[in-house]
């Protein structure tokens, strides 16, 4: 438009036909101008459009590429396959070769640690997720490092990962202990428990079923999969079909996937049930471990009760005796049958107790804290909250002690002495603050 206006208002020139020809030949050159201009702008456009449609079409390509990149660039080269082999080096005659999953956790720094002391071969695998602390979960890291265990960053749910760890180390053994912990969180995050505890074991199941030769697998349950049971002490044969939180329901699930994967494919599998584990390096969303932090900054801790003022009691089993029976399952655990996804005979499949027989009221628990700490508590006592707590857990080990000679020698008073110790040391004056 501007532009017809610029031609119309040309100031004429002496001379009709030189005016004519000359306003014809700039009506024609302005159409030329005209008509480059809107074929530049038409050109542009069908660029435009071009280089979108291509580089949209190929933006899943170039998405999943960079995403691949960004694995193996973190997962891959020479370094990182020799760090793991170191790692995985057996030191010890009839030593083993072990992947341990959340081997930043509470249970699995303490679980690579004894294994490479006695001269198995390690190799730890951990997504670091932030559910609790991950600075703590990396000053394990650090210490297991010093101790030569190095850990992969990744999760149990990353089949190329589990496939090129498999691919640098024959493991003789998977100690499976990544998981979503917590009673309590999981009516917070529930599809967390989902994600860790039934994809994440079935994800890991299916590698291992597959793997030739198939790993033992030795795993982490729960003594919450004895819900609502009322007869004490828990044996391994109570009925654990009631149970009380999404957490036990989903540990409750992984004893069920593992019958399956032992019934179908020959997988050997060991689940433990663990009573409320504590020690140095623990978790800090445990109540043990809150109630130092908060007692030792004059805050109120709430201590719960059953109804009528009833005692809520746990089977606190201190960490270095839930060592020795991991060890134990790990010592004991006959060879899978199966390979390459085919079952060829019937292979083990066992779930053992691993508790300290002695409940302790909670509100003991908090009495022998103050005495560590010198400090008295705010006791706040309150009705246990229905968010999957249980009133009471009591072990029987007789199994575990028959069949991996599992005897906890560790009784609450000593293992909180040892744990305030840490604690003490860890988070002490000047240092990091408990979260
Ligand atoms: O054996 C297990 O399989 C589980 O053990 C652990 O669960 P729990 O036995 O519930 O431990 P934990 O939370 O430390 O509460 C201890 C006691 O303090 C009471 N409790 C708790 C919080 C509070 O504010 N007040 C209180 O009295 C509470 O009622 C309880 O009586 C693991 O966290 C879990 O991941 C799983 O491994």
């Amino acid at each position: 438009m501007s532009s017809m206006k610029h031609v119309d208002n040309i100031p004429s020139t002496p001379g009709k036909f030189k005016e004519k020809s000359n306003y014809n030949r700039l009506r024609l050159h302005f159409s030329v101008v005209k008509l480059t201009f809107w074929s530049f702008v038409f050109l542009g456009l069908i660029f435009i459009c071009f280089f979108k449609s291509t580089s949209s079409s190929s933006s899943p390509v170039s998405s999943d590429l960079s995403r691949r990149s960004l694995r193996t660039s973190s997962y891959d080269g020479p370094a990182w396959e020799k760090r793991i082999k170191a790692s995985a080096k057996i030191r010890s005659t009839n030593g083993i070769s072990v992947l341990v999953t959340g081997a930043a956790g509470f249970v699995g720094t303490h679980v690579s640690s004894a294994l490479k002391r006695r001269g198995d071969g390690v190799v730890g695998l951990d997504n670091f997720n932030d559910y609790y602390d991950p600075s703590l979960k990396r000053a394990r890291q650090t210490l297991l490092e010093s101790a030569g265990v190095y850990i992969v960053e990744g999760d149990i749910n990353d089949v190329a990962l589990l496939k090129k760890l498999f691919d640098i180390v024959q493991f003789s053994h998977v100690m499976h202990l990544a998981a979503q912990a917590g009673v309590r969180y999981a009516m917070e995050n529930p599809s967390s428990y989902v994600h860790s505890n039934i994809a994440g074991l079935v994800n890991l199941l299916e590698f291992c079923k597959n793997a030739n030769p198939q790993p033992a697998i030795v795993w982490a349950s729960s003594s919450s999969v004895y819900g609502l049971n009322t007869k004490v002490p828990f044996s391994e044969s109570d009925r654990t079909d009631q149970p009380a939180s999404l957490y036990a329901a989903t540990k409750k699930a992984g004893e069920e996937i593992a019958h399956t994967y032992n019934h179908i494919y020959g997988l050997s599998l060991t689940g433990l049930r663990f009573f409320t584990v504590y020690g140095p390096w623990g978790r800090p969303d445990m109540a043990y471990f809150f109630f130092t932090r908060d007692i030792l900054k004059g805050k109120s801790i709430s201590i719960f009760e059953g109804a009528n003022h009833g005692t809520v009691a746990r089977d606190f089993t201190y960490i270095d005796d839930i060592v020795k029976g991991c060890l134990g399952a790990l010592d004991t655990a006959e060879k899978s049958t199966g390979s390459g996804g085919k079952k060829k005979g019937p292979a083990q499949l066992r779930v053992f107790n691993l508790g300290n027989t002695s409940p302790v009221p909670v509100s003991d628990l908090v009495t022998i804290l103050e005495r560590l700490l010198k400090v008295k508590a705010k006791r706040a006592v309150m009705k246990l909250p229905r968010n999957g707590d249980v009133q009471f857990t009591h072990a029987n080990i007789s199994l575990a002690q028959r069949e991996l000679g599992y005897k906890p020698t560790t009784d609450l008073q000593t293992g909180l002495k040892k744990f305030v110790r840490w604690y003490l040391s860890y988070y002490g004056e000047g240092k990091k603050s408990a979260q």
